[in-house]
Formats: C-alpha cells, structure tokens, sequence
C-alpha cells in the first residue's frame, strides 16, 4: 500500500512525493499543503493590488484564462507591453511564496533558482491552457517552479516537440512540479477544468508559476 492510501486511514498528514517524470522535471505532492492558507492568502494579496484580468493570445484575442503577476522591476520591465497592459507596477512576491519557491527549486536539484516573478492563472469549468514553451525568460538556466491550488486538472507534460505524445498528470491542491535543466523547454499545458468546489478556492483552479524572468 503506498503511504498516500495508508495516511487516508491513519488520518496523518500525507508526506510530500518526490517523483522524477523526466530528468529535471520533479513532482512533489503535497508539498505546499502544510502552508497553504498562508500562501493562498499571499496570492489574494497579489491578487487584490494586481486584479486578475483575461490573458490574450500573442495575436490579441482574448483567453479564457485569468491571469495577474508579481515581482521585481527588472521582471515588469522585461514583460511589460504597453498595448496589453495597464501602467501600474507589479506588486513585489510576497515573501513567504518567494521563499517555498526557492525551496521547491532546492528540493528539485536547482540550488541556485533566484525568482523575480511570480505569475497566477485562474481557471474556471471549462478553462484550459493549450501546448506551450514558457520561453519568454531570457536565463533557461533557471527553472520553473510551479504551485496548484483549489480544484484539480490534468496537466500535460511533453516534449521538447510539440507533436510529442505529453504525459498526463493528475495536478491536486497543494502539488509542485519543477522542470528545469533538459526539461525546460518541454511543451505543457493544461485539460480543460472539471467543474467542482474546493474548500479553500471554491469553483477555481489556482496556478502559481514562479520564474526568473530578466
Ligand atoms: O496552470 C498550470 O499548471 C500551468 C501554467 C503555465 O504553464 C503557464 O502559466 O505558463
Ligand atoms: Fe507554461
């Protein structure tokens, strides 16, 4: 019996996982569980300076996924578009996200991970995320550390060619994958949203991406 099923009758905390999907790309379940008011609460507050808006597609039409960001002036200047976005600054990460994140980076073989940003997605029922490369970052050096909250999704993990079959992988409250290293520029995405409610975010699926970005 593996020990997630064993903590459903003992009634413990579930320890976190480390599983290697791909060299580099590291799932940890669980692991924000521990803390995950207080970094909810810390992507509220991100939230609440920075209003989550519709992302848009690189041609400008409008997706249905919401999304806001945090981080450090280096990092705004290098995203900013002045067509897309409003003026205002980014907030700073929040000290206790910053934080895990670099421990999530730590825990996955990249010691030396130094996050300027913090990016959220909001999904809702229906909402999905298509096959893409996060290459807007000019280290790839550096890897992605990301953090799921609230309802669940299957996130899909591929190649390093779009056309790859990508590996299907049940993302709950909670769960960090890191890719970095060879997996950096594997192509992910996200299956449209089952509808449902979750104590902690209701009808939402929470994403926190956490990269260096400039
Ligand atoms: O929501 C997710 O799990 C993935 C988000 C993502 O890939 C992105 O924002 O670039
Ligand atoms: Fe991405």
């Amino acid at each position: 019996m593996s020990s997630l099923a064993m903590n459903l009758f003992s009634q413990l905390p579930a320890e976190p996982t480390h599983e290697e999907l791909f060299p580099g790309a590291i799932l940890m379940r669980g692991l924000a569980l521990d803390q995950d008011r207080e970094f909810f609460a810390a992507a509220e507050e991100i939230m609440a300076a920075a209003p989550l808006h519709h992302a848009v597609t690189p041609t400008g039409l409008p997706m249905q996924v919401m999304v806001t960001d945090s981080g450090d002036l280096r990092a705004f200047n290098h995203r900013w578009v002045p067509e897309r976005d409003s003026g205002k600054l980014w907030p700073p990460i929040p000290r206790i996200l910053r934080e895990f994140a670099i421990r999530c980076a730590v825990r996955s073989g990249f010691p030396n991970f130094r996050p300027d940003s913090c990016h959220i997605n909001r999904y809702q029922a229906g909402t999905k995320l298509g096959l893409h490369q996060d290459r807007h970052e000019c280290d790839w050096t550096q890897p992605i550390v990301s953090v799921s909250f609230g309802l669940e999704c299957v996130f899909l993990l591929g190649g390093l060619n779009r056309t790859d079959k990508p590996k299907r992988i049940l993302l709950e409250h909670g769960d960090v994958i890191v890719w970095g290293g060879p997996s950096r520029m594997r192509f992910h995405g996200v299956q449209p949203l089952k509808p449902g409610h979750h104590p902690l975010t209701g009808p939402y699926r929470y994403n926190l991406t956490f990269r260096k970005i400039a």
